[in-house]
């Protein structure tokens, strides 16, 4: 690690969406979760890593009984292009019958989330649902038409950290979503 290149990164970065910004976006979207999903005692999964801040933001917002769980799956490593997804951990709990939400940081080509609600769905939950903090715009998605059910804020197509995003596994921990100079 060269801490001066992780320091510079965000110095130089182009701040997306403001703390604030994406605080209101955090807001909207537990608003409609709980509007959807407030009497379905749903099984929340949070994709590690990503899914850390997100999860950490969006729970306590959510004012109904639900249970957590984690799932780790990852495709970008410490590189800017993803490739194929590799399952870390794969879900544990019974999602027979259940509505399982899938709580991450970003749908960008979409692969990942595509990949688990494929899981769930083989794994019998009545319903699979997904809560991204962004969808990144460009139309390299996975399918035509694949979208987040619950999502923030629509960004546009750059290399993005903060609010669980990674810089070569570091700058995870903001709330406010940054772009990288030049990319
Ligand atoms: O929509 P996609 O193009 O599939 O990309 C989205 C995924 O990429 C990131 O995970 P990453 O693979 O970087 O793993 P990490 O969360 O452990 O950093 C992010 O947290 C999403 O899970
Ligand atoms: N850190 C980071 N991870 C991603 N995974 C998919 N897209 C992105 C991105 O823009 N930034």
């Amino acid at each position: 690690m060269n801490r001066d290149e992780i320091v510079n990164v965000m110095r130089e970065a182009d701040c997306l969406h403001s703390d604030a910004e994406v605080s209101a976006a955090l807001d909207r979207m537990a608003a409609a979760i709980t509007e959807r999903l407030h009497d379905k005692n749903p099984l929340v999964y949070v994709v590690l890593n990503g899914g850390i801040i997100a999860a950490g933001q969006l729970l306590p917002r959510l004012k109904f009984p639900l249970e957590v769980a984690y799932l780790h799956a990852t495709r970008y490593g410490d590189k800017t292009q993803g490739g194929g997804l590799v399952w870390k951990v794969k879900p544990t709990q019974d999602m027979h019958e259940r509505t399982v939400l899938i709580i991450d940081d970003i749908l960008d080509e979409g692969n990942t989330l595509a990949a688990i609600l494929d899981y769930c769905r083989e794994m019998g939950a009545a319903e699979a649902l997904t809560a991204v903090v962004v969808n990144k715009l460009h139309d390299r998605k996975a399918f035509p038409g694949l979208k987040g059910d619950f999502v923030g804020l629509d960004v546009e197509d750059r290399f993005l950290f903060g609010c669980g995003m990674d810089y070569k596994g570091f700058w995870r921990n903001t709330l406010g979503i940054y772009a990288v100079k030049g990319l």
